[in-house]
């Protein structure tokens, strides 16, 4: 199959989608960045790469950084993690507090924002003042880059205008489902969701989850067999909070969004792709970007249905 032909066709026709949807504004930092940005990358289990757009323009990669956070977590835990975070879709956008008062203080999955803070805790209760460096390092290892790092003005501006994760964190608090020190747990979190990269290093980040967890090219186990498909299975129901359902029946394919505009998504067994483009839907989802891979998995035939 020729790739690069449908990647640039597929450049084309997203085009005209470009009059809708909005960049994510309640992160001021996030606000002014250029609207009308289109990448896409595609990285091979064999190495080979496909881009199309500036792929090498960095963005925040925000909620994506949940699934680093979540592998680390599992990794570390097993399956006793699920005692304080579960693994079904919400129906409720990523920053929502309604459930998590009628469900004591558990978040239905590590992939909303109270679920990624949860997790986030349980890593500082191991690592604590190293846990940023070490999601980092996590991060570094999968992408096999050492340049990666986060953006401190998206920082600074995540804690100065966090005011809906602070709610969310002092509820979980109240239910003791948090065990460090709030101030310490929610900067680390603000922290791995400010980290940047381009859409070439995100596809290689992800490529160890089409592969059972092994990164093919460097050969570094990073998650096991069985864990790799737990995390496939919780991207698909959940990766895209209140849309998930929405985007396994338009693309049909494990994926993860963050409201930089990035989304990850992976055919296992074969690729990882990564499209960016940051004006999103009413779900904070790239807008384009999952056009982007509804055209993709209807060209190629690639969704895993
Ligand atoms: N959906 C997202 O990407 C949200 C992440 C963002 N840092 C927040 O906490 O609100």
């Amino acid at each position: 199959m020729n790739y690069q032909n449908i990647i640039n066709e597929i450049e084309d026709e997203i085009q005209v989608y470009f009059k809708e949807g909005k960049v994510a504004d309640y992160i001021p930092a996030l606000a002014h960045i250029n609207p009308n940005q289109f990448a896409m990358s595609i990285k091979l289990l064999d190495g080979t790469s496909f881009n199309v757009g500036n792929t090498q323009n960095k963005f925040s990669i925000q909620s994506i950084s949940k699934v680093f956070t979540f592998t680390l977590a599992l990794q570390l835990y097993g399956r006793s993690l699920y005692k304080r975070v579960g693994h079904e879709p919400s129906g409720d956008p990523f920053n929502s507090l309604i459930q998590l008062e009628y469900e004591n203080g558990i978040p239905r999955n590590p992939f909303i924002n109270a679920g990624a803070i949860v997790t986030t805790d349980t890593l500082l209760s191991k690592y604590q003042d190293k846990s940023f460096d070490y999601i980092l390092d996590f991060i570094r290892t999968s992408a096999n880059d050492f340049t990666i790092n986060y953006d401190k003005e998206v920082y600074s501006s995540e804690l100065e205008h966090g005011f809906l994760n602070m709610a969310l964190i002092n509820m979980m608090k109240s239910y003791k489902n948090i065990n460090n020190d709030l101030e310490k747990v929610i900067q680390t979190y603000f922290k791995q969701c400010s980290i940047e990269m381009n859409t070439e290093q995100l596809a290689n980040s992800m490529l160890f989850l089409a592969n059972h967890g092994v990164n093919p090219i460097t050969n570094k186990v990073l998650i096991n067999e069985a864990k790799a498909k737990r995390i496939n299975s919780l991207m698909l129901t959940c990766g895209h909070y209140d849309a998930s359902g929405d985007f396994a029946y338009k693309v049909g394919l494990p994926g993860k969004s963050g409201v930089g505009g990035g989304i990850v998504a992976i055919v296992p067994g074969k690729m990882s792709i990564c499209v960016y483009s940051p004006k999103l839907n009413k779900q904070g989802n790239s807008l384009i970007g999952t056009k982007a891979l509804e055209l993709f998995t209807t060209k190629t035939g690639l969704s895993i249905f």
